[in-house]
């Protein structure tokens, strides 16, 4: 069965989505990382990040492979890895111009489809454009305070500069983070992760 968990940006998806699978003893697919590898690829060789045809260009001619472990995912470019790369602010702030082209946004789905399943997979759409056939599907929200204050703790950056970054994403990522009708929402703002999973694993269908 595959199990989707999709929301907006930092509302806890790769966290809640790798405690899930760990109960579930499956892995977890986190969809982002090929967006953010196709940014930092951009940025490396120079091209515009609007220009789907030439970052195409560059994903075929040495495509970045997503490695979906139940402990953490990562992105290998041959024996590059890139993980450690994905997550700068240059990066948070190009992907979304990247996630907006069609072309990009094919690339992904392609290399999404074609893993193994059982597993969890998070995004903005994986319940609805990419796994609409899933098993069960959720949607996390926070506010965009909740969310900042949360990030703060592992970043460098002012709460506010934070909160106000992410405001920003939402608003680019608006088109491909609509909830699927089928999903169930889940507000995480007065939940501990460990709330959030659990809530996650009720809402399963009996097996
Ligand atoms: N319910 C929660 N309570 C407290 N902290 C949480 C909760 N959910 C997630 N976090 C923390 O919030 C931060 C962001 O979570 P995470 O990276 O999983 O979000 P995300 O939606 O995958 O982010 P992004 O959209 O940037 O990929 C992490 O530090 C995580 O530990
Ligand atoms: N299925 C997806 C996953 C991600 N994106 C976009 C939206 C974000 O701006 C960017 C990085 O995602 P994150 O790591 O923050 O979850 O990629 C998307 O459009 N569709």
């Amino acid at each position: 069965m595959i199990v989707t968990i999709d929301g907006v940006a930092a509302s806890g998806k790769s966290s809640v989505s790798a405690g899930v699978a760990q109960a579930l003893g499956v892995p977890y697919v986190s969809s982002g990382l090929l967006y953010r590898a196709a940014t930092l690829l951009g940025l490396e060789a120079g091209t515009d990040l609007g220009d789907a045809r030439a970052l195409l260009t560059c994903l075929e001619a040495a495509p970045p492979r997503l490695e979906p472990l139940a402990s953490g995912n990562r992105v290998w470019q041959g024996g590059r890895d890139l993980t450690p790369d994905l997550h700068s602010s240059r990066v948070d702030s190009g992907v979304s111009v990247v996630a907006a082209l069609p072309g990009v946004r094919a690339w992904v789905d392609a290399q999404l489809r074609a893993l193994p399943q059982p597993f969890v997979a998070e995004g903005r759409d994986m319940g609805t454009a990419v796994f609409p056939q899933a098993g069960a599907k959720f949607y996390l929200t926070a506010s965009p305070r909740v969310r900042a204050e949360r990030r703060a703790s592992e970043r460098p950056e002012e709460v506010d500069a934070i909160e106000a970054a992410l405001v920003e994403r939402d608003r680019l990522d608006t088109l491909q983070s609509v909830p699927a009708e089928d999903a169930q929402v889940i507000d995480t703002g007065g939940l501990s992760l460990q709330g959030v999973i659990d809530a996650v694993l009720a809402g399963l269908p009996r097996a």
